[in-house]
């Protein structure tokens, strides 16, 4: 049996009156990738700063690698946490930060770092300062990589990135995963975009868990029903709605939980156009103001 990555009980932040992290519990297994997602301000960034030591929790317990990460500098040695606005020494060239690199990771892969400037277009000689958005966040996204840390964070590090950019992010870490496995927890809200490179899914809503579970589950855990809305309503009836959209007499109601074959005969016989819901659709279902809607309807029926 292999040990826990990080293991969070009742964790919690407050920044004075205001509850930033409300209670949660949550596992992180070792050698997987892990999306933390949710809404601005949910509080994904304020769990990743307490995982790494950055940020004191204020009530419960945590460990990472079996140990309180802030006090320890053997469990820090082990993360590598990259972040949006990552801040480098004023004089530095992308080139010194690479070489600082293997004083904090000691699993620095030098030769890898090299393929990933030529990937990413870096001019690894030009001030930090000078570059662009784009280029320093390549610098975050190689250190990240390279640095094959056992417990590596990406906090949307990779937001200036272009298109190419960022594809050329996902193929990378993939690889390198496969044959280098290690936990990595990426932040981002291009959820669509990263949804395949998910093994397991922690959603957060206003500092509390509203998801997790394995990413196979998820895929497919939800559909959308379509078609005439009388036929609808009969179909969904007794199932959890988790959002729905009508026009005219027509509706599209998305339902939690799987469907059966029996369900997509019935759905059938009914005339109903069933689909397969999106993570990035599912999310925005769970965290949106349909639901805030519907379940104030439902609290006051
Ligand atoms: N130093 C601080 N003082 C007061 N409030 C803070 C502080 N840092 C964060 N917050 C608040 O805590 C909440 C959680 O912030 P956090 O940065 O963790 O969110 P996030 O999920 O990472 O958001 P985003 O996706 O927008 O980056 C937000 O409402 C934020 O305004």
């Amino acid at each position: 049996m292999t040990d826990t990555a990080v293991q969070a009980s009742g964790l919690t932040k407050r920044y004075g009156a205001f509850t930033a992290v409300d209670g949660v519990d949550f596992t992180i297994e070792p050698n997987r990738i892990y999306g933390l997602l949710g809404r601005n301000g949910a509080g994904k960034t304020t769990i990743m700063q307490m995982l790494t030591g950055q940020l004191f929790p204020d009530d419960g317990t945590l460990q990472v690698f079996g140990r309180e990460p802030a006090e320890h500098a053997d469990v820090l040695r082990k993360l590598c946490f990259i972040a949006e606005s990552q801040r480098y020494p004023d004089m530095f060239t992308a080139a010194d930060v690479f070489a600082a690199a293997p004083w904090f990771h000691e699993n620095w892969d030098e030769a890898f770092a090299t393929r990933l400037i030529a990937d990413f277009r870096l001019p690894a000689k030009r001030r930090i300062k000078k570059l662009s958005r784009g280029q320093l966040s390549a610098v975050g996204v190689i250190v990240g990589l390279a640095s094959r840390a056992p417990l590596t964070f990406f906090d949307e590090p990779y937001l200036g990135l272009d298109a190419v950019a960022r594809h050329i992010f996902y193929d990378r870490l993939l690889e390198d995963y496969a044959e280098n496995p290690r936990t990595i927890v990426l932040s981002t809200h291009l959820i669509d975009e990263v949804a395949n490179l998910l093994e397991h899914v922690i959603l957060i809503d206003q500092g509390r868990i509203i998801l997790d579970r394995d990413a196979e589950e998820v895929r497919g855990s939800a559909s959308t029903v379509a078609g005439p809305t009388a036929a609808i309503e009969a179909f969904v009836a007794d199932r959890p709605v988790i959002g729905r959209q009508t026009l005219g007499g027509l509706a599209s109601v998305t339902i939690d939980g799987r469907l059966d074959p029996a369900d997509r005969q019935r759905a059938a016989e009914l005339g109903l156009e069933l689909a397969p819901v999106s993570l990035q659709q599912l999310i925005i279902h769970l965290t949106g103001d349909d639901l805030a809607a519907s379940s104030e309807g439902e609290e006051a029926a």
